[in-house]
């Protein structure tokens, strides 16, 4: 190797700073997984290769036998994993080995709370990949060459880990990368050959790409006579692990460990799935999908732009990572595999865009994950609470995103409910069903800000009395969630606190009765607190829905409910100031009090006090508090 030059220093992104400053100090009980992540590397360098020569065969430099190598170096301590792929460029490697490239990882990094055992911990979840060389070394040394480049293109990358590294150029005649780990003392039991066979057994028997290590020639041996019984063997690199594309085997021959470690091996994940699905299908289309639930969601799952999808290989051959078009949004936390033999291998994003192969996978992916989490809700409830901790408010996006299948997900949904007095999401729509009264046909439910605001909202107060179970909801998507379900299993969805309530055949005769009188005897009333109020509101009618509170406000039937105004407003969109029905109790003492007034301030006040706590309940605040504790202070003294 000639004498590096044009040497350059470089500092890492803050977020890398923090990320190796957490891992010196964090105690990894598992300090083999950098072999791991150093491997996948290879392996993802070998595939990428691999994919860019079916396009340009000179790129395999007539070396077209991919394999990574584990080169020990007892007298320097060292240990060196070497592989033949791409390689990187020296902006690349400045690039790549100076900065996390995912997305969200400011705001990651941001959250963290300073206390050094649980930000390990978190650190676990946001996948360390190629810095996890510093667990077990105080140095690394990266040596590295694109695929296609002079030889003299050669960069060496090197770092002690503490805020900087340093690039130079280099003569490499091999492509690809060799990344040389300096281990700490602690750490030489990563020079032991066994051990090292023994991991890559673990983690690396089912990437396809073969890993070799060294092994030494035997001298020749001869017996007492002298007669040679075996003679000498030369050294040679030995494959270590059996290289076979996982999904490739058949289910019966595959480990749940097996499946567990490829897992990892794809999502970077250091827990374990919590569910997999593997199908191998022939016929009019034939493809393997391997994909699999995670355990915990990544800390940017709520960054849509995120990116997600599946690694893509067309006939065995690696085509790309993060193959969104198989996978719908609302399943974005699913990993996996997807082996198509009918797509053609120079398949490009554009094409897979706007493709028919594309949308039959898409759906039949789609519908094994959907499958698969209906088996976990029916086989293991505790499992799929888990799931639904993790992933439900993104599932929840699903009903508007992916019509066709709206009535499967819902069945996969939870809610909590009057029925249970807490906030856990653990009620499914066949469990309210299950539950509803004799003559309902309606599955009631309201959206509010908060778990509380919902569970007391006034407009449960009928429903309680009656027995009848309302799903709360209050999570931001839950409206938007509501607004595309309509009905399940032919049971209408119906907000409680939208449109004239019209509980059908729960109410009996004589209430209907009653309620009819009322609202001929108390129309006068409502036509005065109509002309009092003005166009502050729609309308005012009688309400049977309250029993305790005097008045509340409803949207009508088909305008925007609360929440959802809310939630525009929230997002910067302008939302025309909503009017609303305003309701009132007729069994309450202060809607009779109202009644015996006189038409004048007395009136008006209380109308205007009865519409202003409507809305406070309903909408958390008011356009004009300050008005309102007057009128109440005015109200008090009498
Ligand atoms: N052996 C290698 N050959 C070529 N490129 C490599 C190699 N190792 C790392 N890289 C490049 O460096 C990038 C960063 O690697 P790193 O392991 O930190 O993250 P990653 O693999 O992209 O993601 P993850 O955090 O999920 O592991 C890779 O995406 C790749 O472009």
């Amino acid at each position: 190797m000639s004498e590096a030059v044009h040497t350059e220093t470089h500092g890492f992104q803050t977020e890398v700073k923090q990320l190796l400053n957490l891992m010196a100090h964090s105690l990894y009980s598992n300090k083999e997984v950098f072999l791991r992540e150093l491997v996948s590397n290879a392996a993802d360098a070998a595939d990428k290769l691999r994919f860019k020569a079916l396009s340009d065969s000179a790129l395999y430099e007539a070396d077209g036998n991919l394999r990574v190598r584990l080169v020990l170096d007892k007298d320097n301590k060292t240990l060196t994993i070497s592989d033949n792929g791409i390689g990187m460029s020296r902006d690349e490697v400045i690039e790549h080995l100076g900065t996390i490239a995912k997305s969200g990882t400011k705001a990651f990094f941001g959250q963290l709370s300073g206390d050094q055992a649980k930000d390990s911990q978190l650190i676990g979840q946001f996948g360390v990949g190629f810095y996890s060389a510093f667990i077990v070394a105080d140095k690394v040394t990266v040596l590295s060459r694109a695929a296609g480049q002079a030889t003299d293109r050669g960069v060496r990358w090197e770092s002690d880990g503490d805020g900087s590294f340093t690039v130079a150029d280099i003569d490499k005649p091999g492509r690809g990368t060799d990344v040389i780990l300096h281990l700490r003392e602690a750490e030489l039991e990563f020079l032991d050959d066994w051990r090292l066979r023994s991991i890559i057994g673990k983690y690396s028997d089912h990437i396809s790409i073969a890993v070799e290590m060294w092994k030494d020639g035997e001298p020749e041996q001869t017996d007492e006579d002298g007669t040679v019984t075996s003679p000498a063997t030369e050294g040679e690199w030995e494959q270590v692990n059996k290289a076979t594309a996982l999904w490739t085997r058949s289910k019966g021959e595959v480990s749940d460990e097996e499946y567990q470690e490829f897992y990892k091996h794809i999502s970077h994940d250091y827990q374990d799935a919590l569910a997999w699905s593997h199908n191998k299908v022939e016929g009019n289309q034939e493809y393997t999908s391997l994909l699999y639930v995670p355990a915990k969601a990544p800390f940017d799952m709520y960054n849509r732009d995120q990116s997600h999808g599946l690694k893509l290989y067309v006939q065995r051959v690696f085509i790309m990572d993060d193959a969104e078009q198989f996978m719908p949004t609302y399943l974005r936390f699913v990993k996996g595999v997807l082996d198509s033999n009918d797509l053609p291998l120079n398949v490009s994003r554009e094409i897979l865009q706007d493709n028919k192969i594309t949308a039959q996978l898409r759906k039949a992916c789609s519908k094994r994950v959907l499958s698969m989490l209906e088996q976990m809700a029916k086989n293991d409830a505790d499992k799929y609470q888990g799931f639904w901790k993790e992933f439900g408010n993104v599932l929840k996006e699903g009903p508007a995103e992916d019509y066709a299948n709206r009535e499967q997900i819902a069945g996969l949904l939870r809610f909590a409910s009057t029925h249970n007095d807490s906030d856990a999401q653990t009620v499914s729509l066949e469990d309210y069903i299950g539950r509803m009264k004799e003559g309902q046909d309606k599955i009631y439910y309201i959206t509010a800000d908060s778990y509380a605001a919902a569970s007391h909202s006034p407009h449960l107060e009928i429903f309680k009395k009656k027995g009848i179970e309302v799903l709360l909801m209050w999570e931001r998507v839950d409206e938007w969630l509501m607004n595309h379900l309509s009905d399940f299993k032919d049971k209408q969805f119906v907000s409680v606190t939208k449109g004239e309530l019209d509980l059908g055949e729960l109410d009996d005769e004589e209430t209907k009765k009653a309620q009819e009188e009322a609202k001929e005897a108390l129309a006068p009333l409502l036509e005065r607190v109509q002309t009092a109020l003005g166009d502050e509101v729609k309308e005012v009618r009688l309400t049977h829905r309250l029993t305790s509170t005097p008045s509340c406000v409803v949207a009508g039937e088909y305008d925007m409910s609360t929440q959802m105004i809310k939630l525009m407003r929230a997002a910067g969109q302008p939302v025309p100031e909503q009017k609303y029905i305003l309701e009132l109790n007729p069994e309450h003492t202060l809607v009779k009090k109202l009644e015996t007034l006189e038409e004048g301030d007395q009136f008006n006040e209380w109308s205007q006090l009865l519409l202003e706590q409507a809305q406070l309940a309903e909408q958390g605040g008011l356009k004009d508090p300050a008005a309102f504790v007057a009128r109440v202070n005015r109200l008090l003294l009498g």
